[in-house]
């Protein structure tokens, strides 16, 4: 397995800039992610927004970069995934929106992972499976941790494209799928991720799961995912995450 916290589950927070980056350093974060929720669920930042948020997070905490809700243009995906590594994400992560098919899922894969090693052969590909895609004719999440181990990605994150109210990961899947997610990515050698407009009150219900990361930004945010992130809410998360984990692994 990947995780680089194998023994809890890791916290991820994700910021549009080096100041909301800052803000969420206050709190222990495991992970600070850079997205863009002004181009989706998914959406990726500027270069130079990923470039000036690894300039302010220690070295010891890993930054990854979404690059998009993707259709299926591999090229696209290639070039994005190279551009976030060089800007000096470490985890790249990809949205599978417009790939429909095992085959077009995999050879967007292949054309991100394949440029990864040869540019970036120190970044991990994060693949994005979303819980709400029958909505779009995506492919099912579960069928996802296969082909992302097929093309030596890293990790799998269970996120949802739909963040309008109501679309929290839990009212779109049931908890038996998730699980059934998480266990597969387990089973592929993968790290599994579980976001989609997370609460709170989440965190008990999906941490017995032992996902190896929750990712979060509505619910750090005042207003809402396209609102300023707020200290005082990363730190509730934070300490949730932590407390609730350690009893979780010990069991
Ligand atoms: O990757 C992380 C998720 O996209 C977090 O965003 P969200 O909490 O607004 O769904």
């Amino acid at each position: 397995m990947n995780s680089l916290f194998p023994d809890r589950t890791a916290f991820l927070a994700s910021v549009v800039s080096k100041e909301e980056a800052i803000v969420a350093l206050k709190a222990h974060i495991d992970v600070v992610d850079v997205k863009n929720p002004a181009e989706g669920a998914l959406g990726a930042a500027l270069p130079e927004t990923i470039s000036e948020i690894r300039g302010v997070v220690p070295k010891t905490i890993p930054v990854s970069a979404a690059i998009g809700d993707m259709p299926y243009l591999p090229g696209t995906a290639a070039l994005a995934a190279i551009g976030a590594a060089q800007a000096g994400a470490s985890i790249i992560k990809v949205g599978l929106y417009g790939a429909k098919t095992p085959d077009e899922v995999l050879k967007l894969l292949f054309s991100v992972s394949t440029a990864l090693k040869k540019y970036c052969p120190e970044s991990s590909l994060v693949v994005g499976a979303y819980a709400d895609a029958q909505f779009f004719g995506g492919i099912d999440f579960l069928a996802v941790p296969s082909m992302a181990a097929e093309a030596k990605a890293a990790g799998c994150l269970l996120d949802t494209f739909d963040k309008s109210f109501g679309h929290n990961l839990l009212e779109i899947a049931s908890m038996e799928r998730v699980r059934d997610f998480v266990s597969a990515c387990r089973e592929w050698g993968l790290f599994s991720a579980l976001a989609g407009s997370l609460k709170l009150e989440d965190i008990p219900l999906l941490l017995p799961l032992r996902p190896d990361y929750l990712g979060f930004r509505g619910a750090l945010c005042e207003g809402g995912r396209s609102g300023k992130l707020s200290s005082r809410k990363v730190l509730e998360i934070s300490s949730l995450i932590a407390g609730e984990s350690s009893t979780c692994r010990r069991s």
